[in-house]
């Protein structure tokens, strides 16, 4: 295993952010779902050694980031994209990722210049380098948090919701290169985009308020809505979560209303499922 985690846990003040988390993640691409304030982004830079985690262990190569000599070990095998990329906006793409690769220690001149090609036309910015990020568009702007986190080709990339601003096509692309970087390195993404990980992920971990609430594959993950989706002519019950599809049905998740056939469950169905949410947003599908 790439990642092994044991016994974490984080408090904010008096908030319990992580509650004694235990994760092993390995080479592939595994998504982390959990609804907001679930503690996905504070589990990731306790991953990435950007925040020192209360209690547990965290071992990555078999790297501790509690050491400081194995932290800088870990560092260099990591790539990291934090949720809120602070840019210096005055820098140009190339100044930024320039800047970036200076950190990462590629030292020699021409190889760090052909390395951030390399990046930038891996998220179709190469006609950007010039540009001043301040004047990048949002999706543009994810992209150059992507270019950077890929500069020196690193073992562990840590993606804190990678694919938010983008459009569908550069979904579509961002999918190609993470499955293609899973083919031979750890990949761990969280979303809140259950198509992603169902297009994506060969693994799924979902956190709940600090816990880890599954671990499983993407079909296992919709298999914990079998038997409970359905669908009716007529509405189901008020205390279900159901909406109306555009064929004038009503898909219902939870208990079987009036006649209704069970249709397969997506992964979708299961995380809410999971979460406790079929009452939750009661009667707001019929709008
Ligand atoms: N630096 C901080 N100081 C105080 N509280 C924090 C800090 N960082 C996070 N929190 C709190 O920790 C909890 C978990 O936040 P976190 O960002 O890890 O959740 P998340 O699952 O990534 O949420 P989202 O899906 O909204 O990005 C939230 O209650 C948040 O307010």
């Amino acid at each position: 295993m790439t990642v092994e985690v044991r016994g974490l846990a984080k408090r904010f003040g008096r908030t319990t952010v992580l509650d004694n988390v235990d994760l092993r993640v390995g080479p592939g691409v595994t998504g982390l779902l959990g609804p907001n304030g679930a503690g996905k982004t504070t589990l990731l830079r306790c991953l990435a050694t950007t925040l020192a985690p209360d209690a547990g262990e965290i071992s990555a190569f078999g790297l501790d980031p509690a050491r400081h000599e194995q932290r800088t070990a870990l560092r260099r095998r990591l790539g990291y994209l934090p949720q809120d990329p602070g840019f210096y906006p005055h820098f140009t793409v190339f100044e930024l990722l320039d800047y970036v690769a200076i950190l990462k220690e590629l030292t020699d001149r021409s190889r760090r210049h052909r390395e951030i090609r390399r990046v930038l036309a891996e998220v179709e910015l190469a006609d950007r380098a010039r540009t001043k990020v301040r004047k990048l568009s949002g999706g543009m702007k994810q992209r150059l948090a992507l270019a950077q986190t890929l500069i020196a080709d690193p073992d562990l990339l840590v993606l804190d919701e990678p694919t938010v601003g983008l459009d569908p096509e550069q979904r579509m692309r961002f999918r190609a290169l993470a499955s293609r970087l899973g083919e031979s390195r750890t990949v761990l993404l969280s979303t809140h985009q259950t198509e992603d990980v169902a297009a994506l992920c060969e693994r799924v971990i979902v956190l709940t308020a600090g816990r880890v609430v599954f671990d499983g594959t993407p079909e296992e993950l919709a298999g914990v809505a079998a038997g409970r989706v359905w669908i009716s002519d007529t509405p189901p019950a008020a205390s279900t979560l159901f909406w109306r599809t555009a064929d004038g049905r009503y898909r219902t998740l939870g208990e079987c209303p009036p006649s209704g056939e069970t249709v397969a469950p997506a992964i979708e169905d299961g995380y809410l499922l999971l979460l406790g949410a079929t009452s939750a947003n009661a009667g707001e599908g019929a709008a």
